[in-house]
């Protein structure tokens, strides 16, 4: 028995004999110890528990476990189950709901906590149509999560916004979007848009699935616990037009960025040439250059600072990723205003934050107003990767507005929130 097996032992919340063995859990680790030694102990971290369940005799984990890492790429994971082996079909359910109890951090022996509820909103036709597989596949592990669920698939463009103004937030505790970022970002101003906005966002989780071609909302949740997203890049999966797309004037929420310039040009401009690969874009893009007035807030200043045109590219994110701050109260903006391409290849893994030739700022309120690049091609601005009207845009961060689902790094008892 390792040393972190025995201490629990000495540690446990609850320990009981089985007949062929021990169970033992603390408030990090269900462990089966097996009397005789031949026999193999099992040991099931919380933190990777979506669900506790008896069957038989046998008390079942429902986990999703991380593999890979190191020289095996970005750790990933993987639904996994744990048997433990139970005196009886009773002791099985009697460990089935203490295990429940502990991962929600309550007492074994307590009422058990409210089952949960989500609407579950699958976009069919996002990035590939990949996201009814992707949901069948998860489904499993939230039914061991003993969510109760309701399913929506969806049916046109605009028809997240619709479901999004009529949820009873009473009714719901989480919407999780099983699609792309667009998805999520309808549902966000959805939400915003309703005449209880601050009461719904407040009461409401947002979750998501990743089923679209970029799933950046996705990407950033899992690199910051260092995992890895079953994301790709659409092959062309057909995506109706949203009639509901925001005219100049109009307030609009996003959830993950504000693209201008090479960025919003790479994401949008150019879906048609992305066979060519990432290099020769860069390479068309490398001597474009744009005007226009920038001007922020720093964070932790009342005072604005001016930037000074011409700009390469321009882009604020409001994610952990690809930066390594664990705070979300401002606005991470990045200024690249020369095309230092080598560099810039290196985007993925964030280290471009640090690059020379791009200034990075926290800013808890920008400005922008972008002048047209030619007459022909006047330039692109996007929130969310959503295109929206090239014209002057004020940005205010606000603060924690929005809970998100996701996996807690180290843990925490629930896996799934
Ligand atoms: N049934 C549907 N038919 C046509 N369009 C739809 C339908 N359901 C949703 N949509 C629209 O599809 C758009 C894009 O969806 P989504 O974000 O899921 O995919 P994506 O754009 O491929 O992914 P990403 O945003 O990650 O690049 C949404 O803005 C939404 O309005």
């Amino acid at each position: 028995m390792s040393a972190e097996e025995l201490l629990l032992s000495n540690t446990a919340l609850l320990s009981e004999e089985t007949g062929g063995g021990r169970l033992n859990v603390s408030w990090q680790v269900v462990q089966y110890v097996p009397l005789t030694s031949t026999g193999r102990v099992q040991s099931v971290a919380l933190a990777d528990c979506v669900g506790a369940s008896a069957e038989r005799s046998e008390l079942v984990l429902h986990c999703v476990t991380l593999h890979g890492g190191g020289c095996l790429g970005s750790p990933h994971r993987e639904p996994s189950q744990a048997r433990m082996p139970c005196r009886d079909g009773g002791q099985a359910e009697r460990w089935a709901a203490a295990v429940w109890n502990i991962m929600h951090g309550v007492a074994p022996d307590a009422p058990p906590p409210r089952q949960k509820r989500w609407l579950v909103l699958i976009n069919p036709v996002s990035g590939p149509g990949h996201a009814r597989r992707v949901y069948a596949r998860c489904r499993p592990l939230f039914e061991a999560h003993r969510v109760a669920l309701t399913e929506v698939v969806t049916t046109h463009a605009g028809h997240v916004r619709e479901i999004a103004a009529q949820i009873e937030p009473a009714e719901v505790d989480a919407v999780v979007c099983v699609g792309g970022d667009g998805v999520v970002h309808e549902l966000v101003n959805g939400l915003f848009a309703r005449e209880d906005a601050d009461a719904a966002v407040s009461a409401l989780s947002i979750g998501v699935l990743p089923g679209g071609s970029a799933n950046s909302l996705c990407v950033s949740l899992l690199k910051a616990n260092n995992e890895k997203s079953d994301s790709r890049r659409s092959k062309g999966g057909a995506v109706g037009e949203d009639d509901d797309s925001p005219a100049e004037g109009r307030l609009l929420h996003g959830f993950l960025s504000m693209e201008w310039a090479f960025a919003a040009d790479l994401d949008l401009g150019l879906e048609h040439l992305r066979w060519l690969g990432s290099p020769a874009l860069w390479l068309m893009l490398a001597q474009r250059q744009y005007a226009g007035g920038l001007r922020f807030k720093p964070k932790g200043s009342e005072a604005w600072r001016t930037l000074e045109a011409p700009f390469f590219s321009v882009w604020a994110c409001n994610t952990r990723w690809p930066t390594t701050s664990t705070q979300l109260n401002w606005a991470h903006l990045g200024l690249v205003k020369d095309s230092a391409l080598s560099t810039f290849v290196d985007l993925t893994s964030g280290k471009h934050a640090e690059a020379p030739f791009l200034e990075y700022v926290k800013a808890t309120e920008i400005e922008l107003d972008p002048q047209p690049r030619t007459a022909e091609q006047p330039g692109m601005l996007a929130i969310d990767g959503e295109l929206v009207p090239y014209a002057s845009t004020h940005i205010s961060v606000l603060p924690g507005k929005l809970h998100v689902l996701g996996a807690v790094k180290g843990g925490g008892g629930d896996a799934c929130e």
